[in-house]
């Protein structure tokens, strides 16, 4: 009977495909990340509740798209990461909304829009020359509601 050989950890690697075989189509591709950040607010010339300081555990849904690079990525979900928290987590977390963002009503429908305009400008930097793009942003400002954002409506 002949002993049951385990294959070599090049062999299960597949490390035998050169990197100029790893570009398996040109098609542009989304991918999408979540982010969280905790902020404080209230909203003027409003009656309610959310006119009283409050805040929320706010949830980011991006998506961004482009062509996939040599190794089969569009943009690194770790480089996402960091540039969200760069442009975003940084400057909000934690924070009232009211005195750090530029004057505005802190509503999802405008928070929103500043992300937009704050995230293409840092993707553009990013990985523009590859037609790296925002495509679609959502903003959780709690589990039920919501704003969002996409390419195809922005005029
Ligand atoms: N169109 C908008 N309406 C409201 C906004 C907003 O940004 N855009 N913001 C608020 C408050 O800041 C807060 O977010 C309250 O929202 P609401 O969904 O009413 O929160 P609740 O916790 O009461 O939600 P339930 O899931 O219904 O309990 C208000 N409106
Ligand atoms: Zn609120």
């Amino acid at each position: 009977m002949s002993a049951y050989k385990i294959p070599s950890r090049l062999q299960v690697l597949g490390s035998d495909i050169d990197r100029s075989q790893l570009k398996y189509h040109d098609r542009r591709v989304a991918v999408t990340k979540e982010f969280t950040f905790d902020a404080a607010h209230h909203l003027h010339a409003y009656d309610g509740k959310c006119a009283n300081l409050h805040g929320h555990t706010y949830k980011v849904v991006m998506t961004v798209s482009g062509r996939v690079n040599e190794i089969g990525m569009v943009v690194d979900f770790g480089d996402l990461k960091r540039l969200f928290e760069d442009v975003i987590k940084r400057r909000l977390d934690h924070q009232y909304l009211n005195e750090v963002l530029p004057p505005m009503n802190t509503t999802a429908e405008n928070m929103i829009v500043w992300m937009w305009e704050e995230l293409e400008r840092a993707l553009e930097a990013y990985a523009g020359d590859r037609g790296v793009r925002l495509e679609r942003l959502v903003l959780y400002e709690t589990p039920t509601s919501s704003a969002s954002l996409e390419r195809a409506w922005m005029s």
